[in-house]
């Protein structure tokens, strides 16, 4: 237990799919999972755990924003002895051409939060993903036929800006947007641990189409099942 999960360490699994929205984690625990059980509901940060093809994992929320996956990633890593960390989340584009529901594979993410340097003393604006984990993604999407993106993506303290400018992007080569796998990537290298993280692009900033909040929670499976078979190839 710990002062946020009050699981079991043996309730939780090695492998872990970490979507943002608690009810995310309850929608794929209760499709892609058999003899699933509800292993934590601290603050209603709902983590469940079972079976996929026989292999055991856990869905767990990670709330919004690095402070917040940085308490329940580093937790996990350190205290519940996990391995590996795949965030699947919803990401906003910065590009036209990357439209809703394109998914994304991040390669390395660039924040202007102080998470890294603060938690870890790494002293850098850009973290990467798991290199063999990030791969291990490229490759099972390439298997099942599956066109993915990937690249550099903004891992942003703040969703809702009074500068609509977006100069910044093409400074630094960001492709899309999220507020989390910074503080993830981090955790990992602090632990010696792995992570990555799937997005699919749920607005364009250009373009302005979205997706509704109900899409989000229930109709983003195609990134859940390539993570899902991605962690197959880690047991
Ligand atoms: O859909 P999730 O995983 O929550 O991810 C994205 O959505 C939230 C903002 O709406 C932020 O957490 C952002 O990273
Ligand atoms: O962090 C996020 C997620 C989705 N859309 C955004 O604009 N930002």
């Amino acid at each position: 237990m710990t002062p946020h999960i009050k699981a079991k360490k043996e309730d939780i699994a090695k492998f872990v799919l970490m979507p943002g929205d608690p009810l995310r984690a309850k929608v794929i625990a209760e499709k892609f999972l058999q003899d699933v059980r509800l292993v934590n509901d601290v603050r209603n940060m709902f983590m469940y755990t079972g079976y996929y093809k026989g292999i055991r994992i856990t869905v767990a929320g990670s709330g919004m924003g690095c402070p917040s996956i940085g308490i329940y990633s580093y937790e996990l890593y350190k205290f519940y002895d996990v391995d590996a960390i795949i965030r699947i989340g919803s990401a906003g584009s910065y590009k036209a051409d990357i439209d809703l529901y394109s998914i994304y594979n991040v390669k390395e993410a660039y924040s202007e939060s102080t998470y890294a340097k603060v938690a870890a003393g790494i002293d850098s604006e850009v973290i990467e993903a798991s290199r063999n984990l990030f791969e291990t993604i490229n490759e099972t999407a390439e298997e099942k036929g599956q066109k993915i993106l990937s690249g550099r993506i903004h891992s942003s303290d703040v969703f809702y800006r009074e500068d609509s400018s977006l100069e910044f992007t093409i400074k630094h080569n960001l492709d899309v947007v999220e507020m989390e796998s910074f503080a993830l990537f981090t955790n990992a290298i602090t632990t010696k641990k792995m992570a990555a993280c799937l997005l699919t692009v749920s607005d364009n900033l250009i373009t302005h189409k979205e997706t509704s909040a109900d899409d989000r929670q229930n109709n983003f499976m195609g990134m859940v099942e390539l993570a899902l078979e991605s962690v197959l190839k880690l047991k």
